[in-house]
């Protein structure tokens, strides 16, 4: 996975099918996903449940692009090596999750994975300042995270902040949360490369209606990138 700054869309597949997780990420990817996000919950940290390590194991082999874990679970460090051998390519934490993150961020390195960090809404910019040349990908959350669907609030002001830190550092940052055509060249201009979208993708779309997702991936990429 190397690193580059051009638009990239992860669909979330907390708008998919549950009952058909491998073929919506083999249609998300056909129709121009980059990479699949995966939204992992533990109804304690955010309050809703999801999936954990043997269900991500189980989606690996269907993604051919890159697996985005996104933890919303506290405590975070126990499961770090569960979340690499199901095979994570990318494992975010939340800063809220625990007062060690530079720790979380050295070991999700050392079990092979590239490090990612959250930041709820509330939390400000300067909460990583010391953690960026442990970090591969910041995610800024412009939803209170827990679920899809909910409506974006403008952290526009807290990304061009982040990238402004970052510099010259190869570090990626990821917009989760009311991504869609409308929000996404906000986010794209402030300096967001990875835009996560959930039901901006899947809405109206299925694995037997595919072209859909691609529709609305398309949408969303080009609104970001006319910002640019
Ligand atoms: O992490 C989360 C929510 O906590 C996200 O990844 C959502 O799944 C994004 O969904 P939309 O807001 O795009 O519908
Ligand atoms: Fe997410």
């Amino acid at each position: 996975m190397s690193f580059d700054r051009t638009i990239k869309i992860a669909p979330s597949i907390l708008s998919a099918d549950f009952a058909n997780f491998g073929a919506e990420i083999q249609a998300i990817e056909a129709q121009g996903a980059d990479w699949v996000h995966i939204d992992v919950m533990d109804g304690h940290f955010v309050p809703n449940l999801t999936f954990g390590p043997p269900a991500v194991k189980a989606f690996r082999p269907h993604v051919k692009t890159v697996m985005d874990v996104h933890l919303m679970i506290a405590p975070v460090d126990p499961y770090i090596q569960a979340y690499a051998d199901a095979g994570a390519d990318v494992l975010t934490a939340h800063i809220e999750a625990g007062p060690h993150s530079h720790r979380t961020l050295q070991a999700i390195r050392a079990a092979g994975m590239k490090a990612g960090i959250a930041l709820n809404p509330g939390t400000p910019a300067e909460a990583v300042e010391h953690l960026l040349d442990l970090t591969d990908l910041i995610c800024v959350m412009t939803v209170n995270p827990g679920f899809g669907g909910q409506k974006f609030i403008d952290m526009t002001s807290k990304i061009r902040r982040l990238r402004q830190m970052i510099g010259d550092r190869p570090v990626h940052i990821e917009i989760d949360g009311g991504v869609d055509p409308n929000t996404a060249p906000l986010v794209a201009a402030a300096g967001a490369d990875v835009l996560v979208a959930g039901s901006a993708v899947f809405k109206g779309g299925s694995v037997d209606q595919p072209g859909v997702y691609g529709d609305n991936i398309r949408a969303v990429r080009a609104a970001a990138n006319s910002a640019l």
